[in-house]
């Protein structure tokens, strides 16, 4: 059967000539039905660029310079622009970092939730829609306008319109960034029990490694424009292969395996104009050999998981 997501040798740049930025070199990766996936690396590794370029929504400074993008075996980046609304309005959902960006100011909000069921929602689904996302009072929240939510009202609403679809795949970027802690937690309960039930498929872009080990089947760490490695979420997290894994884990306060101490990564992650011509991990890896400096790792399988690193070339075998 077809992934419900492949992504191969993805190429990002923002601007152009010698000063544009690459943010994406060469990311690939394979998301299967039914997978809870979190997508986690240090800012600028190229998260929001890979989930905004799954439903093509990248912005006019970016142009997508090399590989592919299949959902369900087709490839976003040759579709029509009609097939490409079709496509984001019946199978994606998106849920961003600030949910007012998401809401129209002048609509009430009822009308938007609505409009998000396609028109063929009446009063009393809208507010079913409003009550799945634990909104204490759904009739007052349809008919208020977006200023008059609080910013965690506001993401359930978003999330609420983005789950009315029952989309197959959900890209939340960032979700709870901008919530109180105290309300993370119940917005992602939310996210993750209403896409459970609709049997979508989970794409969420974090920093919280600990959040994402608790709820997520899968994790892809992402490192310079690449997934430097992936597979499940327990097993990665908790022994990690590649050395820039083992230096986030590491980093986390409490850390994500009992005992470990708070390391922060020295350095800073790489602002890339081109390829990078080895590891762009390597000017901050302690490991790193002579040849991660110069050479493209190759991607390795150890087991279940893909590593894309000189070092596990080295102990495991040759590449993939
Ligand atoms: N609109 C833009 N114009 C120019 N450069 C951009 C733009 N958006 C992102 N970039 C650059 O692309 C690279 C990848 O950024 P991206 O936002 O995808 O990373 P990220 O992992 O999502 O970061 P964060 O966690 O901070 O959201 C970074 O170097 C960033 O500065």
């Amino acid at each position: 059967m077809t992934s419900l997501l492949h992504i191969d040798d993805l190429v990002v740049d923002y601007g152009s000539g010698e000063r544009a930025v690459r943010a994406l070199d060469g990311a690939a990766l394979t998301v299967e039905r039914g997978q809870t996936v979190g997508i986690v690396g240090e800012s600028g590794s190229g998260k929001s660029t890979l989930g905004s370029a799954i439903g093509g929504l990248l912005p006019g400074a970016a142009s997508v310079t090399g590989g592919s993008v299949l959902l369900d075996g087709e490839d976003v980046n040759t579709m029509r622009p009609r097939r490409l609304r079709e496509l984001r309005r019946e199978r994606l959902g998106y849920v961003f970092q600030e949910p007012i960006g998401s809401l129209d100011p002048t609509m009430r909000i009822g009308k938007q939730v609505e409009l998000a069921l396609r028109g063929r929602g009446t009063r009393a689904d809208v507010a079913e829609h409003l009550e799945r996302v634990k909104l204490a009072d759904p009739k007052r929240v349809a008919r208020s306008y977006p200023h008059q939510l609080s910013g965690g009202m506001a993401q359930r609403v978003a999330i609420a319109m983005a789950m009315a679809g029952e989309p197959e795949l959900l890209i939340a970027d960032e979700p709870t960034a901008a919530l109180d802690s105290q309300i993370r937690e119940e917005v992602l309960g939310v996210i993750f029990s209403l896409a459970e039930a609709a049997g979508t498929t989970i794409l969420w872009l974090s920093h919280d490694l600990p959040a994402v080990a608790k709820r997520c089947s899968e994790v892809v760490v992402m490192y310079g424009g690449r997934v430097v490695e992936s597979g499940a979420a327990h097993a990665v997290l908790t022994e990690p292969r590649h050395p820039y894994t083992s230096a986030l884990v590491r980093a986390v306060p409490g850390g994500i395996a009992r005992g470990q101490r708070l390391v922060p990564i020295a350095g800073q992650p790489p602002v890339l104009h081109g390829p990078a011509r080895g590891c762009a991990f390597a000017p901050r890896c302690g490991d790193a050999l002579p040849t991660c400096e110069d050479s493209r790792p190759p991607l390795v399988g150890v087991g279940e998981r893909d590593v894309l690193c000189h070092l596990t070339e080295r102990t495991v075998g040759a590449g993939r």
